[in-house]
């Protein structure tokens, strides 16, 4: 087998790159707004479709977003209530969700947003039969599942942020303590999105240096530079954030964005996204988690095959048991 044979697993042969390109942002909260100013800001397409519940707060938006025209590569930005604003569109990210409520188990919330989803992703799909999804909303990677069933979408077109943003700060944190820029700090958060999330020890390099062989306990519990508080502050510095403003939206806008600019460009980054992992590292359920993918203008074109250690394969497995176990319960 040839090294790409080795590296990828193919999900589908591309087509090409997109001539329209027009980006629907459903749910113009904190991370909705921040990831359509983004988009806007780095003139990713030329369509910008907003749609809410909320009527005044969307128009609200949207005039602030027009109002941003001055400053930036031209693009026009339509919001409504009516999920024809958003025909045609490309890619379609859902932020739209309610909070977990206090005291309210995650299994509730769940089913609360599968409702929500009900009401929102079969309109996306009747507008914009070739879309992609970007779910963002939380627990995005059970949300993503529920996504992929309500839409019947093909799997490679449906994804969530996953990992993309545990792994962003990963790669700041570790920055901070190696003195290199984050964009030269290469190693993977997969799995589970947010508290149970998996950090890839033995992957992690600077210009192809494993920083495992250099430090054979980093990520364990008896490693004397504790790494494994840097994957442990990916985890509390979100809590904290919450503590402090009450929300976040900067770093999962550009998040994103990023992923946003990938797809609509057809530029085969590689991003942690949740997609459907059943068939890798010995997972046989229908669930989505997070693994390094190669994006396109069609969705996933791969997903790369990592080598993980026993303990790395071990927590997937369980991340994978609890998605299948909460996926169980769900009413669609
Ligand atoms: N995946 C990640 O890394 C990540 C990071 C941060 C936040 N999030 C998640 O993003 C989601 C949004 O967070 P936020 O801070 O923007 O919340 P928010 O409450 O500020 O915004 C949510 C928006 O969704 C809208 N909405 C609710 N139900 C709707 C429906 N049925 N149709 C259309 N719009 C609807 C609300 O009106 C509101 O404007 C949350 O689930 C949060 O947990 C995910
Ligand atoms: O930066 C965040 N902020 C949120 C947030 C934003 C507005 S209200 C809560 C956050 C912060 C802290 C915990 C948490 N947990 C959660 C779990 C399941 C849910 F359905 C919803 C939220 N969520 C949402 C979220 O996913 C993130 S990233 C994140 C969270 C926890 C651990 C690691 C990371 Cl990288």
């Amino acid at each position: 087998a040839t090294v790409q044979e080795k590296l990828l697993e193919r999900v589908f042969d591309e087509e090409g790159t997109l001539t329209v390109r027009k980006v629907t942002i459903v749910g113009v909260g904190q991370v909705g707004m921040a990831c359509a100013y983004s988009i806007m800001q780095q003139g990713i397409c030329r369509e910008i479709a907003l749609v809410d519940m909320l009527k005044d707060k969307l128009q609200g938006e949207l005039l602030d977003m027009q109002h941003c025209q001055r400053f930036v590569k031209h693009v026009d930005i339509q919001a409504s209530t009516d999920y024809a604003v958003t025909a045609n569109s490309n890619l379609c990210i859902v932020t739209a969700g309610s909070r977990q409520k206090e005291g309210e188990s995650r299994r509730d919330l769940v089913q609360r947003n599968v409702n929500i989803f009900k009401g929102i992703i079969p309109q996306l799909v009747k507008y914009s039969p070739n879309t992609i999804l970007m779910i963002v909303s939380n627990p995005v990677d059970i949300l993503t599942y529920v996504a992929w069933k309500i839409s019947g979408l093909p799997r490679e077109r449906v994804i969530g942020s996953g990992t993309n943003l545990d792994t962003a700060r990963f790669h700041f944190l570790i920055s901070e303590k190696l003195n290199v820029a984050p964009t030269n700090v290469h190693g993977w958060i997969i799995g589970e999105h947010g508290d149970a999330s998996v950090a890839v020890w033995s992957g992690v390099n600077i210009a192809g240096v494993n920083l495992k062989d250099l430090n054979p306990g980093m990520g364990g519990k008896d490693d004397p530079e504790k790494w494994e508080d840097i994957h442990k502050k990916v985890i509390n510095s979100a809590y904290e954030m919450i503590k402090l403003k009450g929300y976040t939206s900067w770093a999962i806008g550009l998040s994103v964005a990023q992923m946003t600019q990938t797809i609509i460009r057809n530029q085969k980054n590689v991003h942690a996204i949740s997609t459907l992992v059943k068939g890798f590292h010995g997972i046989e359920e229908d669930v989505f988690l997070s693994l390094p993918c190669v994006l396109g203008s069609k969705g996933v074109m791969y997903v790369i095959k990592q080598t993980l250690d026993e303990n790395e394969v071990k927590q997937l497995q369980s991340c994978a048991r609890t998605m299948h176990e909460i996926q169980k319960t769900l009413v669609f």
